[in-house]
């Protein structure tokens, strides 16, 4: 059947119509190409009017060879990603790439570029991978993930901008500093924690090596020998420190029995699937192939999603207005904001223009926006303040000195330890200032210099939104770039030695010099989406190791030669594995 056959059946009443046409076939192939064509030319002209962006060719970028579909994936693993992309950028130089898959990936590392990256949101760029549509997927989109410009919404960062102006204020730095207390009591707890771990490690050295059950020919006992499966790692007490601030701050004090028990057991496994979907190169799940973790980490976000959500009903807003400290936890502020359409006036640093747009949240983007704080502010999975914590005390078992110079710092402030044993928690908090940052200048160096050398997210990941210019190469819509944050920061780094451990350098340096370091630090990201708990991270940082790590001395645990060595990995972020760590009292 030809199509005017088929036409003549669909409009029966046209028929003189068809028949017109029928009669004049050349006349209506004229016409229709004259239509075509004219709707080419329109298409054309639009095309040439765009303004073309003039600038150098990505084409020409240097970078390794790679292979068809596969890219360069033979050369690195997920865990090595980031230790491999530092490698090209130290062989090719600040604009290389690699191939994820069959897509180019660019690889930047000057400090220009990286703040580029960091500025120009949400307008230009924005997360790569896909990353909203699969937190989206997941039922998780809270602040971290929200775009809003994605090509999937299409409202210029409207998403974003909402939760960021409500989220931001309440983890401004004046409004942390009053959680000082809070925090000091979890740290501690995490030194109750740290002694039994402590006790644990000894026992377990002098089962190895000095065994009383040894057959006393020289030669020890089968059973006691060095056994590194027994060894713990830190990282999980470090893990519930950062997690239980971060529940107190977020839900009012003591609430951390409304969560699910088992609760930092299963965010593993919501870490390990969204790290598998955001870097996985086909969606499996979301054809429906999923498998029993899939399951596990759908069954884990709906539980969790129902304690948050339970926790915001049962909320009782007297709670607010009683409050003489207006919006003192997250919970607060969400919930006055899924109650009133016209807020307070919500200052957001730097984004003025913010502030009107905040009107009232949906329920479901305060349950996303609470999970993704307490995910984002926790440690053991996603790796941010754990994490830091673990390389902070590994780089001071490597470095006697600093710790020396951190024990003197502390003490002519707390006392020693040995008085400091006899204190009670009270006692001791009243003798920190309002700035623990300005009391303990060399203990916030120490944090400094370990986001430094070791920062979780040594690189930022971005996808430019349109076509634009970056270092002067025309960057196609759609292009991920990753900005090697680290990279710039040793490479730039104003004062000597960039690759050395020197808590120094961020004291003993000129103006210019801190100017600079502070610009080169991008270990809580930049630009409008700057980390907001970055003050939080900090004081918790700085507290664990003024209340904590100074009353140690700090120390690497003697292992075989064929242990594994220590490494940079990765989870969702970077770690540092194979460490562990005896805690000497010093008293
Ligand atoms: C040592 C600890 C931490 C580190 C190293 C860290 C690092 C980061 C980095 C690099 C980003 C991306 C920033 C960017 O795109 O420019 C980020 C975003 C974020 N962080 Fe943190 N973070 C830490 C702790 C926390 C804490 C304690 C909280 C909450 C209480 C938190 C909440 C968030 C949120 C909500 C975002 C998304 C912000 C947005 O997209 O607008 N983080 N963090």
């Amino acid at each position: 059947m030809n199509s005017l056959e088929q036409l003549r059946q669909w409009i029966p009443s046209s028929e003189r119509l068809i028949k017109a046409a029928e009669d004049n076939r050349e006349v209506v192939a004229a016409v229709a190409g004259v239509v075509t064509l004219a709707g080419a030319v329109r298409i054309y002209n639009k095309r040439s009017k765009a303004p073309k962006l003039q600038g150098k060719s990505i084409k020409d970028i240097p970078g390794p060879k790679h292979l068809p579909f596969i890219g360069n994936a033979l050369e690195f693993t997920q865990d090595s990603l980031a230790a491999y992309m530092e490698d090209l950028a130290w062989k090719y130089g600040e604009m290389t790439y690699i191939y994820l898959g069959p897509k180019r990936v660019l690889v930047a590392s000057s400090p220009t570029v990286i703040d580029t990256l960091v500025k120009e949101r949400p307008n230009v760029y924005k997360r790569p991978l896909d990353a909203e549509r699969i937190f989206k997927d997941s039922k998780i989109n809270g602040l971290f993930s929200m775009e809003g410009n994605s090509q999937l919404t299409r409202l210029s960062g409207d998403d974003w901008r909402h939760s960021r102006a409500w989220l931001s204020p309440q983890l401004a730095a004046g409004k942390i500093n009053k959680t000082k207390v809070l925090i000091a009591k979890h740290a501690i707890e995490l030194r109750k924690n740290l002694d039994q771990y402590a006790e644990e490690l000894e026992n377990l050295q002098k089962k190895w090596y000095h065994s009383e059950n040894s057959d006393f020919n020289g030669r020890y006992t089968r059973s006691n020998f060095y056994n590194p499966n027994e060894l713990k790692t830190t990282v999980d007490l470090f893990g519930v420190y950062a997690f239980s601030v971060v529940v107190d701050f977020s839900f009012a004090h003591d609430k951390e029995h409304c969560l699910p028990e088992n609760i930092l057991e299963d965010l593993k496994v919501v870490f390990s699937v969204m790290r598998r979907r955001l870097f996985g190169i086909v969606p499996w799940y979301r054809y429906g192939i999923k498998d029993a973790d899939d399951h596990k980490f759908e069954a884990t976000i709906q539980s969790i999603k129902e304690s948050v959500q339970r926790i915001i009903e049962e909320y009782d807003p007297k709670t607010f207005e009683d409050n003489s400290d207006k919006m003192s936890t997250m919970l607060e502020s969400l919930w006055y904001s899924l109650n009133h359409t016209a807020p307070e006036q919500v200052e957001v640093p730097g984004m003025a223009s913010v502030t009107k747009a905040a009107g009232k949240m949906s329920f479901d983007a305060m349950v996303s926006n609470l999970l993704t704080v307490i995910s984002a502010g926790y440690g053991k999975c996603n790796d941010t303040t754990a994490n830091t914590l673990q390389a902070v005390s590994y780089m001071l078992s490597k470095h006697p000195h600093v710790q020396e110079r951190l024990h003197a710092e502390v003490d002519a402030v707390l006392g020693d330890p040995e008085a400091r044993k006899n204190m009670t928690e009270e006692e001791i908090i009243e003798k920190l200032q309002e700035n623990l940052f300005a009391q303990f200048p060399y203990a916030t160096a120490v944090v400094n210099e370990t986001q430094r050398i070791h920062p979780v997210t040594p690189f930022v990941g971005m996808e430019a939104i349109n076509d634009t210019i970056l270092d002067g190469y025309v960057i196609p819509k759609g292009t991920t770039i990753m900005g090697l944050s680290r990279v710039a920061s040793l490479n730039y780094c104003p004062t000597p030695d960039p690759f050395q451990f020197k808590p120094e350098r961020w004291i003993e340096c000129t103006v210019e010099q801190r100017r600079q370091q502070d610009r080169l630090d991008w270990s809580f990201g930049g630009g409008p989406r700057v980390c907001p708990g970055r003050h939080l991270a900090n004081l918790e940082l700085v507290s664990a190791v003024v209340l904590v790590f100074s009353l140690y001395n700090l120390k690497e645990l003697d292992r075989a030669p064929s242990a594994p060595p220590v490494i940079e990995g990765a989870s969702f972020t970077s770690t540092i594995d194979n460490v562990y760590i005896r805690y000497i009292p010093r008293a």
